[in-house]
């Protein structure tokens, strides 16, 4: 079997001491590197300031090496706050008016993904699959081949793939597209995002279709598939189970005195739709006066790439905004929305999903959306929740079993909030066994799989 080589902007090195279970897409490409044996390289999340970074920090854990870099302050600025996430993530995202393109950042871009062709490429062996993961490292494959590296390449990208009219507003389009072109397989998140993908491929000649998964560019033949991420599902429940009865997850509960629990959780990100999802709580609230004082909305939101503007100005305004629908709604004895900006561990998250009646997941654009995924697996198959579901998340395409809801229609999630909270358990029961089974069969180990599958096969 090959070695198997992963590059990822951040590499998840497990802790020899684990307390809590790493995310389930890190266990699950350490669990195909275990079985490969290989190298995970990435950025160490660290700057080197002005000075050129030093070799590569490797760290050795059974056939396993991470292989870290530091990056200078220009590049973190220009390559990741700059163009990864002032103009590549809100494209993709359907943003273009957030979209703040600048040249010197776009060479930033090109400049890192060179710098990290050129470290990877002594460590590679020739019979090595090389995985290269989301929209920091699109121009990898062009570099390596630049370089002479014939292996496979596989690119897979975590965030939406938007049509040709918003991605083409992007003046680099054309580099971005022909940069896709050279991995021997791409794989998206749903089929919306590739059919999106050979939409842009065919409007301006960068290659066309041959079949729904072939492509053709550059004289030669590529293929491109959509893998729905997954989630370590029989686990996640496991804890879940066992979180419920803990003592943060039991003091939680206390607190609810008896107030049904909604439950958000998202990184403080304008794609996440965290401000119309207050506003449909206060439209929920306000049509439903039987409801005051019985339910409590807590939103987990971890502060998320503070460097860039549109997310600093977001603290203020998700804050503000929750401050003042406790004023105006509140009461002395009731708290409508109860906003955390930590981040909260897995497990407890667990137990606190596994609490709540209703899971609010509403982006106004989501690649996935793993916590979709995760409040599903929690649940008390006795007695579960319901789960409250953008039709703009990835994860729509597969939960159907959810209330699905355009959180842009404040009135219309509202509904679906009190729906959820009236619905009668059997149907509650007959819509999460129909995700659930789903969800225990697509899990991210079988997401892992298929793509090495298909990758080895291209
Ligand atoms: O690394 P950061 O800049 O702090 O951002 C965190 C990650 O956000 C994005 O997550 C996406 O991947 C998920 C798993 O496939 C998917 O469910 C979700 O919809 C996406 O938004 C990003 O793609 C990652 O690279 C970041 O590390
Ligand atoms: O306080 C928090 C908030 C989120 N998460 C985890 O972060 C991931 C978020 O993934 P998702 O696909 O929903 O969104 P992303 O942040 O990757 O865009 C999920 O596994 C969450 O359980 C966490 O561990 N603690």
């Amino acid at each position: 079997m090959s070695r198997l080589v992963i590059i990822s902007n951040r590499v998840t090195i497990p802790e020899k001491s684990a307390t809590a279970p790493a995310g389930g897409l890190a266990v699950a490409l350490q669990a195909a590197l275990e079985e490969r044996g290989g190298i995970w390289m990435g950025w160490s999340g660290k700057s080197s300031g002005a000075k050129e970074p030093a070799e590569l920090h490797l760290i050795e854990r059974g056939n396993i090496t991470y292989a870290l870099t530091d990056l200078t302050k220009t590049d973190v600025e220009e390559y990741y706050h700059g163009f990864a996430n002032r103009v590549l993530w809100p494209i993709c995202h359907y943003r273009l008016d957030l979209a703040e393109y600048a040249r010197k950042e776009m060479a930033g871009y090109f400049r890192v993904n060179r710098f990290f062709a050129h470290r990877l490429a002594p460590l590679l062996k020739p019979d090595d699959i090389i995985w290269v993961h989301d929209y920091h490292l699109i121009p990898l494959a062009a570099e390596l081949r630049r370089m002479g590296i014939k292996n496979r390449i596989g690119f897979f990208l975590h965030i939406p793939w938007p049509p040709a009219d918003v991605l083409f507003a992007m003046p680099v389009h054309e580099e971005i597209m022909r940069g896709l072109t050279h991995y021997d397989l791409v794989g998206f998140q749903t089929v919306h995002d590739l059919s999106n993908f050979r939409g842009c491929l065919e409007r301006e000649g960068f290659g066309s279709a041959v079949s729904d998964t072939v492509f053709s560019a550059n004289g030669a033949e590529f293929r491109g598939n959509f893998y729905s991420i997954g989630i370590e599902t029989a686990a996640f429940a496991e804890f879940a189970r066992k979180s419920a009865s803990g003592v943060l997850v039991k003091k939680a509960r206390q607190s609810l005195e008896g107030r049904d629990l909604i439950i958000g959780v998202d990184r403080l990100d304008y794609s996440k739709g965290i401000t119309q999802r207050i506003d449909a709580y206060e439209s929920f609230i306000t049509r439903n006066p039987e409801q005051h004082g019985k339910v409590t909305y807590l939103q987990i939101t971890p502060k998320s790439r503070s460097e860039v503007p549109e997310y600093e100005q977001m603290q203020r305004t998700v804050a503000e905004q929750a401050g003042r629908v406790n004023g105006a709604l509140g009461a002395v004895d009731w708290v409508p929305i109860r906003y955390i900006n930590k981040s909260i561990g897995r497990p407890i998250l667990a137990g606190l999903y596994r609490l709540a009646k209703i899971g609010l997941v509403t982006p106004l654009r989501d690649g996935m959306n793993l916590v979709a995924k995760e409040f599903v697996a929690a649940q008390d198959p006795e007695d579960p929740g319901v789960l409250v579901l953008s039709r703009f998340a990835g994860a729509a395409q597969e939960l159907k079993g959810a209330l699905l809801v355009n959180p842009y229609d404040i009135e219309g999630t509202g509904h679906a909030i009190a729906r959820g909270l009236t619905m009668g358990r059997e149907e509650r029961i007959q819509r999460w066994r129909g995700m659930m089974d789903h969800l225990l069969e697509h899990d991210v180990t079988r997401w892992c799989d298929d793509f090495l599958k298909d990758l080895t096969a291209a």
